[in-house]
């Protein structure tokens, strides 16, 4: 069954932070994802949900001077302090909104002057995100950028980040599935939703090349959500593109899997 999450970092984005919630629960979504919640107090985002009875399934850890280019610290070896203290505040907002998976971004390594250093920084990095999330009851993802968007990003190929799950040994990393960069990346996308079936916990979904409505361009995403399903994947599929105007008025293909309000 194909379940969509509204992600309120990209769509809804006409209207301010907590405003978008109830958007997103107006146009039938039962489910939120969004990247930084950290200008808003745990208790404001969550009387946000609470209101709207929405579930959140993502978040992502503060990841630095975003307007200024930075996209996480996990690669970077000179930022492990700035690494613990996003985890941790991470971790605080995902247990008390009842969040059950937070995106741990890796960092622009490309003018790291050493990239073992880098691998290495990974490591200890993500061990450490692991085993407190483990803790905590929680999960963390790791997500392949593509390299046109975001060059220079440390992970950008899915089976270079499967790998470096593999060396990690952490049960509780998953790979964050994100069709959109895999296409662009790596292709032969049905296949990779069945070979890696287990390996993600998390999916995000939008049209390629153009990051608009998954209706549109080069995927044909009613096979990909049949195969979701035939691979059982029971998880969210995270919308998280860029609507070509208002976020209501583009979400014809998501009409089957929305609740319909006063239905
Ligand atoms: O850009 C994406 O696809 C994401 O999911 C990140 O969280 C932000 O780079
Ligand atoms: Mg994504």
């Amino acid at each position: 069954m194909t379940r969509l999450a509204a992600n309120l970092s990209m769509l809804f984005t006409d209207a301010p932070f907590l405003d978008r919630f109830d958007r997103a629960a107006a146009a039938g979504f039962e489910a939120v994802e969004f990247l930084f919640p950290y200008a808003h107090s745990i208790d404001e985002v969550k009387a946000r949900l609470d209101r709207n009875g929405l579930s959140l399934t993502l978040i992502n850890a503060f990841a630095g001077d975003w307007a200024g280019g930075e996209r996480g610290f996990a690669a970077r070896p000179s930022k492990t302090a700035e690494f613990a203290a996003s985890l941790n505040q991470a971790i605080d907002y995902a247990t008390g909104l009842g969040c059950p998976r937070i995106h741990v971004m890796s960092g622009i390594t490309a003018d790291e002057p050493d990239a073992s250093a880098c691998e290495a920084a990974w490591m200890g990095n993500m061990r450490l995100a692991a085993d407190r999330t483990a803790n905590a009851g929680l999960e963390v993802s790791i997500e392949p950028l593509n390299t046109r968007d975001m060059p220079g990003y440390f992970l950008a190929h899915q089976d270079a980040a499967l790998d470096l799950i593999g060396k990690l040994d952490r049960r509780n990393v998953r790979l964050q599935f994100d069709v959109y960069h895999a296409q662009i990346m790596d292709g032969d996308i049905i296949r990779r939703i069945e070979r890696l079936k287990g390996a993600y916990g998390h999916v995000q979904i939008a049209g390629v090349p153009d990051r608009h409505e998954p209706d549109t361009g080069e995927l044909n995403y009613a096979a990909i959500f049949e195969a979701f399903d035939r691979v059982g994947f029971d998880g969210f599929l995270g919308c998280e593109y860029n609507p070509r105007g208002r976020t209501e008025d583009g979400l014809g293909w998501a009409a089957p899997f929305l609740t319909q309000k006063g239905a």
